[in-house]
């Protein structure tokens, strides 16, 4: 297994992620996790089902805690949902979750600034001038504001849940397959404008996909999971054309590497 250390080398780790496990019953969904991920980069989660990407991303937003194992946000420990550290860090993480979670009962601008509503953050009023201001950001027109999700096609549901989760302009941005179901060029489109938004606001961007082209493409790193473990995990542009078939042959179910990632044994030339 290649580790993501080389991220780390040269500049400290905002998240990080060390030797994470969480059991369901007898699954063990994460299995000796970690992850190093730089402050401002942007980091891929693929691999095939089941392999634990978003109970991963759960233990990072904090809806499940630790079995073993650490996460430190900017050095804070947020281990447990009951950490010190964590209400406080819930409110720097943006998150995307895989079916949008978009309330179909609010209208979209009301979807988009929920957090801020409920709160108190912000005004009606100015939650929705919040909200119309975001929708231009994805690239959504200000009439949408006003209809409720189910008006809304796939694409555009996906981006009033980026809209929302970029709402309170996170630290951190943790993203549950946000093209999951969109035809490819509007997958394009929609990780061009993950891309942008991250640049321009120095965000630190996790997010699941199941697209090779696209982790490889738009992410400056890469962390391919299986069975609860992390197989392949470093810079993109470091990935070696035997890696890159075998990781895409095993996205594809198609490789034996899994299996002889199950044995524990490293046979294969491609752990390193
Ligand atoms: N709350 C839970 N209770 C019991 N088992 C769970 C729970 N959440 C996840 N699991 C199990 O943990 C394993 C990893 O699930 P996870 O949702 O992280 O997969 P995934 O890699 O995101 O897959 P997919 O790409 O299909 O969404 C699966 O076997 C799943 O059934």
């Amino acid at each position: 297994m290649t580790t993501p250390e080389t991220s780390s080398a040269t500049h400290p780790a905002f998240i990080s992620v060390e030797n994470l496990s969480k059991r369901f019953g007898d699954k063990l969904a994460l299995d000796d996790v970690s992850l190093h991920l730089p402050k401002g980069e942007t980091m891929a989660i693929i691999g095939p089902s089941a392999a634990g990407k978003s109970v991963l991303m759960k233990c990072l937003v904090g809806i499940y805690g630790a079995d073993a194992g650490k996460i430190l946000l900017d050095g804070d420990d947020v281990s447990q949902t009951n950490a010190p550290k964590r209400a406080a860090w819930a409110e720097r993480i943006g998150m995307l979750f895989q079916q949008n979670a978009l309330f179909d009962s609010l209208k979209v601008w009301e979807n988009i600034c929920f957090r801020q509503i409920e709160t108190g953050t912000l005004s009606r009023k100015e939650a929705r001038e919040r909200a119309l201001d975001l929708l231009g950001l994805v690239g959504l027109a200000s009439e949408s504001a006003d209809l409720t999700p189910s008006d809304l096609s796939g694409g555009m549901q996906k981006r009033v849940g980026v809209a929302r989760a970029i709402s309170t302009d996170p630290a951190i941005l943790l993203l549950d397959n946000p093209t999951a179901g969109l035809d490819p060029v509007l997958s394009n489109h929609i990780e061009r404008m993950i891309g942008k938004i991250a640049e321009q606001r120095g965000t630190t961007v996790i997010s699941i996909t199941n697209d090779m082209h696209i982790a490889r493409t738009r992410y400056q790193n890469l962390m391919m999971m299986h069975d609860g473990k992390v197989y392949w995990a470093g810079k993109t542009k470091d990935i070696d054309d035997v890696h890159n078939a075998h990781l895409t042959q095993m996205l594809n179910g198609s490789s034996q590497g899994p299996i002889t990632m199950r044995t524990g044994k490293r046979e294969d030339h491609v752990y390193s």
